[in-house]
């Protein structure tokens, strides 16, 4: 419960207007808790050493000592720990509630004109031999678990409109976590944008009240009714995927549990879809010990989370050590995080999955699948092809 001082005003603005008003250079993020989204920058947070949550804290405090009414950090960090990262204070927020679901689809924008050339880097067949290197390294001992992912890159004919690829994202599920972050780099010779549509929560804080929801064990979603509670009930039976996803929600409430004075870790599973696949998930809830500890802001929480065996592995040394081994790709910001945090640490931050850095012409995106003994090559490749799809459908490469 937040304190009267704590509460924030009431969005005076409507989520579509928001959705609406994104340009390429502005931070757009929505969620099942609201949409925020930010133009201009204050001040940008850099760092020497030391977590990026520290950097964030002084600039924060920094800018509420200019007077800066409500600051907040908004932007997204890459998946290594010493990643590119792009994290501002905005000079406008604006918030609302989260996007409406049912929208008709009238006015959608459309890529229907643009054609694609595609390449996967690694191919297919590569990724499957890297799995094959994955389950050796697992059955050698002292690896459980590693997260192996692809790339796609993408070449359109013309510009990709990212406002358009954005409004996609949101429509199509409107539950997701959507965001586009300006993350360009000295040298890019346009705007780089990451814009994606995660199902995953890394952490989320409100007050005292944290929440992780992290997912792992996956099937795709068909398009027949029966096959897909057939495929739940397999999900939910799966020996293997229950390992995999015991690896992350054990993690997940490990790492709560130095933060929190009571936490919630539920026992089991459930299954959550998106429009492309479903998951085991668990959601974690805890309260904070000391919400008025800076060390408990949002994104200190998602640092110490961070690289959750979910995208990564476990333990976390050999799991990172086996993807710099077989993943030919650095991953960019995919499977790191993207989020806002506000001056009192509330804030949210999702996990950069189902997202791609889009650069004028060129799309580049990785998707990925757990690896445990007992994974099959041919089936985490099909996983993969299949988390593709919610990138690639919103950008009209493929026919849903
Ligand atoms: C790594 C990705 O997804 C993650 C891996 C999952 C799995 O291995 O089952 C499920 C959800 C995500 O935590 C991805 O989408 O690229």
């Amino acid at each position: 419960m937040s304190s009267p001082a704590l509460a924030r005003p009431t969005p005076v603005h409507r989520a579509a207007d928001l959705l609406a008003a994104y340009l390429p250079g502005s931070f757009y993020f929505s969620s099942p808790r609201g949409s925020l989204l930010a133009d201009g920058v204050r001040a940008s947070v850099r760092r020497e050493r030391g977590s990026w949550a520290d950097a964030a804290a002084g600039a924060l405090d920094a800018a509420a000592a200019l007077g800066v009414a409500e600051p907040v950090v908004a932007g997204a960090i890459g998946f290594l720990p010493d990643a590119e990262a792009s994290l501002v204070i905005p000079a406008v927020v604006r918030r609302a509630g989260a996007p409406e679901r049912g929208t008709p689809d009238e006015g959608l924008p459309g890529f229907g004109t643009t054609s694609w050339s595609v390449t996967p880097r690694p191919e297919p067949r590569a990724y499957a031999d890297g799995v094959r290197g994955a389950l050796e390294l697992i059955g050698a001992g002292g690896l459980d678990k590693v997260v192996l992912a692809r790339g796609l890159e993408l070449t359109a004919d013309a510009p990709v409109p990212v406002p358009a690829l954005l409004a996609r994202l949101v429509r199509a599920d409107p539950g997701a976590y959507a965001f586009a972050v300006d993350v360009t780099a000295p040298g890019d010779p346009a705007t780089r944008t990451l814009a994606g549509a995660s199902p995953e929560l890394l952490v989320s804080r409100r007050g005292g009240t944290v929440v992780a929801n992290p997912l792992a064990g996956s099937l795709p979603r068909s398009a027949d009714e029966a096959e897909n509670r057939r495929r739940i009930a397999a999900l939910l039976a799966s020996a293997k995927d229950r390992r995999e996803h015991a690896h992350v929600s054990a993690q997940v409430g490990d790492v709560l549990s130095r933060f929190c004075a009571e936490l919630d870790v539920p026992a089991e599973p459930e299954v959550i879809g998106t429009p492309t696949m479903w998951h085991l998930s668990s959601r974690i809830t805890g309260r904070l010990a000391d919400p008025a500890d800076p060390g408990s802001s949002s994104l200190a929480l998602a640092e110490a989370l961070h690289p959750t065996p979910a995208v990564c592995g476990t333990p976390t040394a050999p799991a990172y050590a086996a993807i710099a081994e077989l993943e030919p790709a650095d991953r960019g910001y995919y499977a790191g995080l993207v989020g806002w945090s506000d001056v009192d640490g509330d804030g949210e931050w999702a996990v950069t999955i189902r997202s791609a850095e889009v650069c004028d012409r060129t799309v580049r995106l990785f998707a990925g699948a757990g690896i445990v003994a007992g994974s099959d090559p041919e089936a985490e490749l099909a996983e993969t092809s299949a988390k593709f799809r919610t990138m690639l459908r919103a950008l009209g490469v493929e026919a849903s």
